[in-house]
């Protein structure tokens, strides 16, 4: 499977933020997207999950070599500000999610299965989401997108408030997940991109363009980044 965007052009007024956006991802992957504050990275989500519409080009599923239109449950997209009902505890939110879509969810297991999955504990399943930590409330919004077992998973900076624990917890989850999907990841982090990432895809000037990960870890390709964010 092969998630390809064309062209994809966006602009606020006169600011051209996503100039033209051409770009290839494969599944089993997980890409870390690294762009400047203000680079477009969220703009760049917002138009693939159609929250925002984009003004120009396209992107399509390829699925053995077959194109096809990116249908809504193709895609997950969880947000670097947790977006939950605070008026529902942990379980009804998770119990509504599967209620809504159990039509199209496979395999579905009890809802406690889920919840240490996740390492939400026990005495907290039954709290109102908004007594939830902000990484308690990340974790529920990933294991709904989890759950759904979406073709592509895009997350806008999920792990940068979390605690070094739950921070680990989340990477091997994602490393977990990532077969047969597209999991792309955006993050100021350099070190939780290289750490966590197959590939490193920069955002810069409104266009996306692979870095070639040869010596992953090494301080040359940390500078080779950099230099490229700040347009050397
Ligand atoms: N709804 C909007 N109306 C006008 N301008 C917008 C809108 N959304 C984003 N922008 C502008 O588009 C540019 C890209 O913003 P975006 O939030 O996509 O960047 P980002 O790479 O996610 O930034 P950060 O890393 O700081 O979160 C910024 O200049 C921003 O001000």
């Amino acid at each position: 499977m092969k998630f390809i965007i064309e062209h994809l052009e966006k602009h606020f007024e006169k600011k051209e933020v996503l100039r033209d956006i051409d770009f290839t991802f494969e599944s089993g992957k997980i890409y870390g997207l690294l762009g400047r504050n203000g680079a477009g990275k969220t703009t760049l989500f917002n138009c693939l999950n159609r929250d925002m519409k984009a003004e120009g080009g396209s992107f399509y599923m390829e699925i053995d070599g077959q194109r096809r239109d990116v249908a809504p449950e193709d895609i997950g997209y969880v947000l670097s500000t947790p977006t939950v009902p605070e008026f529902l505890t942990g379980r009804e939110f998770l119990k509504f999610f599967i209620d809504i879509h159990e039509d199209k969810l496979q395999n579905i297991q009890e809802l406690d299965a889920y919840f240490d999955y996740i390492g939400i504990s026990r005495e907290d399943r039954d709290k109102l989401l908004k007594d939830y930590s902000h990484g308690m409330k990340n974790k529920m919004q990933m294991l709904v997108n989890i759950i759904a077992k979406p073709n592509l998973l895009l997350l806008d900076e999920p792990l940068t408030s979390l605690d070094v624990v739950v921070a680990e917890e989340m990477k091997q989850l994602l490393r977990t997940l990532k077969e047969g999907r597209i999991i792309i990841f955006s993050t100021h982090i350099m070190d939780l991109a290289l750490d966590l990432c197959d590939e490193i895809v920069l955002l810069n000037q409104g266009v996306l363009e692979r870095v070639d990960k040869t010596n992953l870890n090494s301080q040359e390709f940390k500078e080779k980044i950099l230099a490229a964010l700040m347009g050397n």
